[in-house]
C-alpha cells in the first residue's frame, strides 16, 4: 500500500471525483458513511458528542452526526466557530435534522461532558496547516481531560498527518482513528502512538490508477503485497536449489542465540546450513538443532577465526557473537572477502558502531537488522524525533548501498534507493529475548534462496517473522510467547505467501 502525504492525500480525492464524475460532497457521504456503519458495529447506547471543525473533516462529522441520528442514537454536535467554512461543510450543516441538538460552542463556557459519552473528533483532518492555539487548542485540552472514549475522524485533530511539530503542541488523544483508504506515516510512528490510539482503515474506492502512479518513497506492506512473491519449491528442487548457509553466532553464555538463529533459518526453508560457533557450543547446538552442521571454533569462548566461505549463498554474522576484538577481526575480515549476500544483527553491528572504520567495507545490498539503539550505535547520532530517526535511516541505506532494518512496533525497512517499506505484522509479545535471532536465521535462509532478490527476500522475512510471532501469540498469548515459539511457526506463515503451484 502506498503511504500518502497529505498533499497527496487531497490530490487523490479530487481525482477520484474527476474519474468518477461525482461532487466532493458525494465522496464525503461516502467516507463518512462508512465511518458511520463502523460507529454503528461498536456502539451500544452511548450518547455521542460530535465536535465538528470549519473544513471537510468537520463536514465529516456532521454526516456522521445525520447517519448516527437516523439509526436512533442520541448525539449532540458542537461547532468550532470560524470566519469561514468549506462549502461541504455548509451543504452538510443544511443536511443536519433540524431535531439533532447542534450548537456553536463557547470555549469560555464550555459544556460539561455526559460520563458514558463517546466522542468523535472531525474538528481537523488533513488540512491542518499550522499548530492549533487560542480556542481550538482549548478544545483539544478539553476533550483530552474529559477521559471519554474518543474515536478520531481520519487523524486526531491537531497531528500532520506526515511532518513532526513541536513539543507540547496541541493534539486530541484519540482511543481510536479511523481513517479512509490508506495509512498516513503519522500512524506508524511511536511518538504518535499516544494520540492516534488504535488505527482503523476504511476502503471508499478512490481512485486506484492514480494512487498507483503517485510517486511515493514510502509504503504499508500487507500480506496483498506479498502474496505469491515466494516461489513454489519445484517437484525437482533439491537442497542445493535453496541455498547453502553460513552462520556464525554465540559466545560463552549466548550460545542460544545461535540455537534460535539456526533452528529459524532451518524453518525458513534453508537447503543446508552450518553453523559456527566457539568449542563451547559444540554439544548445545548439535542437541538444539541437529539438521544444522557445526563448524567448532579452535578457541573456547569466542569466534576468532573465519572459516572457507567458498561453499556458501550467504552468511550470517552476529546473534551472541560478544564484541571481542578477536570477533571484530573475524567480522572485518568477512566483510573484504564476501561475494556472497550477508546479513548483520546484534554484535555485529555493535561492532560496526564502535570500529567506524569498518563500515566502509560493507558490500553493496549487505542486510543491516538494527534495532533504533544499535542503529543509534551505528551511525552515532541521537535522532531528534522519530521522523529525524526515519531521514537518518533512509540516507544511511543509500549513502551504504545497503537494505537496512529497522526493528519496532512497524519495523521498517530502508533500500539502497532510499524507499521505506514497513511491515503491517508482529504484535508486543515479540518484544522478547531472542526474537531479533529468530528474525535473523529468517533472513539469512531467504538471501541464500537464489530465486529471490534482495528485496523480496527482506520484505518477506520480515512479514513472515511478525506473522509467525501473530499465530504464535494465538496459542500462548502475547505474556507467554516465547522466541522458540516463533520459530514454530515460521513455516506456516511462509506457507501463507508461498505462489500457488500452478498459479498464474
Ligand atoms: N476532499 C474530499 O473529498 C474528502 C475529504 N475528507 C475529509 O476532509 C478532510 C480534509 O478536509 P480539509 O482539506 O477541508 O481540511 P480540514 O482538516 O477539515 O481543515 C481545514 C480547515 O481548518 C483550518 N485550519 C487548518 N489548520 C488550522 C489551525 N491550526 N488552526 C485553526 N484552523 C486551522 C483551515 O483554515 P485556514 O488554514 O484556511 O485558516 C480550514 O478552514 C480529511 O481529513 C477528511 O476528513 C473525506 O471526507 C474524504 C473525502
Ligand atoms: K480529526
Amino acid at each position: 500500500m502506498h503511504i500518502l502525504t497529505a498533499a497527496q492525500t487531497r490530490a487523490a480525492d479530487q481525482a477520484t471525483i474527476q474519474a468518477e464524475r461525482i461532487t466532493s460532497t458525494d465522496l464525503m457521504e461516502r467516507a463518512a458513511m462508512a465511518l458511520s456503519e463502523w460507529l454503528l458495529d461498536r456502539l451500544a447506547r452511548q450518547a455521542v458528542h460530535i465536535f465538528c471543525g470549519p473544513g471537510n473533516n468537520g463536514g465529516d462529522g456532521l454526516v456522521i452526526a445525520r447517519h448516527l441520528h437516523h439509526a436512533g442514537h442520541a448525539v449532540h454536535v458542537w461547532l468550532l466557530p470560524a470566519n469561514a467554512y468549506s462549502s461541504d461543510f455548509t451543504a452538510n450543516r443544511q443536511r443536519l435534522p433540524a431535531d439533532v441538538p447542534c450548537a456553536e460552542l463557547d470555549v469560555q463556557r464550555l459544556p460539561p461532558l455526559p460520563a458514558g459519552a463517546v466522542l468523535v473528533d472531525a474538528l481537523f483532518g488533513t488540512g491542518l496547516t499550522r499548530v492549533l492555539t487560542d480556542d481550538a487548542a482549548t478544545l483539544v485540552h478539553y476533550i483530552n481531560q474529559a477521559h471519554l472514549p474518543v474515536v478520531a475522524v481520519d487523524i486526531p485533530s491537531g497531528l500532520f498527518a506526515d511532518a513532526p511539530q513541536p513539543a507540547d503542541s496541541p493534539v486530541v488523544a484519540a482511543r481510536f482513528t479511523v481513517s479512509f483508504e490508506l495509512p498516513k506515516l503519522a500512524f506508524l510512528l511511536p511518538q504518535n502512538a499516544q494520540w492516534v490510539g488504535e488505527w482503523h482503515l476504511l476502503p471508499i474506492s478512490l481512485d486506484k490508477k492514480f494512487i498507483h502512479n503517485l510517486p511515493v518513497d514510502n509504503y504499508f506492506v500487507e500480506a496483498a503485497f506479498l502474496r505469491g512473491r515466494l516461489p513454489y519449491r519445484g517437484k525437482f528442487s533439491h537442497k542445493g536449489t535453496f541455498g547453502h548457509a553460513l552462520l556464525l553466532a554465540g559466545s560463552k553464555g549466548k550460545i542460544g542465540a545461535a540455537v534460535l538463529a539456526s533452528r529459524a533459518c532451518l524453518h525458513a526453508g534453508v537447503g543446508l546450513l552450518t553453523t559456527r560457533v566457539p568449542a563451547v557450543g559444540y554439544d548445545i547446538l548439535q542437541t538444539s538443532a541437529p539438521e544444522a552442521m557445526t563448524l567448532v571454533d579452535p578457541a573456547q569462548d569466542h569466534i576468532t577465526e573465519l572459516p572457507d566461505l567458498k561453499p556458501y549463498a550467504a552468511v550470517g554474522i552476529g546473534p551472541g557473537l560478544g564484541q571481542d576484538d578477536v570477533s571484530c577481526k573475524v567480522l572485518r575480515q568477512l566483510l573484504q572477502e564476501a561475494t556472497v549476500p550477508l546479513v548483520l544483527d546484534a554484535d555485529a553491528l555493535n561492532l560496526l558502531g564502535t570500529h567506524r572504520d569498518i563500515l566502509d567495507l560493507l558490500p553493496p545490498d549487505t542486510l543491516l537488522t538494527p534495532h533504533p539503539k544499535e542503529f543509534e550505535r551505528l551511525i552515532g547520532e541521537p535522532a531528534r524525533d522519530d521522523y529525524h530517526r526515519l531521514e537518518q535511516f533512509r540516507g544511511f541505506a543509500q549513502q551504504r548501498r545497503c537494505y537496512c532494518v529497522l526493528k519496532g512496533a512497524y519495523t521498517a525497512l530502508a533500500t539502497p534507493e532510499g524507499v521505506l517499506y514497513f511491515n503491517s505484522t508482529g504484535n508486543p509479545g515479540m518484544a522478547t529475548g531472542g526474537s531479533g535471532d529468530v528474525l535473523t536465521g529468517l533472513l539469512l535462509a531467504l538471501r541464500a534462496d537464489k530465486r529471490l532478490s534482495a528485496l523480496d527476500a527482506a520484505l518477506l522475512g520480515l512479514y513472515a517473522h511478525g506473522r509467525a510471532g501473530d499465530l504464535a501469540a494465538l496459542e500462548t498469548g502475547q505474556a507467554g510467547l516465547v522466541a522458540g515459539d516463533i520459530v514454530r511457526f515460521i513455516g506456516p506463515a511462509l506457507h501463507e505467501l508461498t505462489a500457488p503451484v500452478l498459479g498464474l
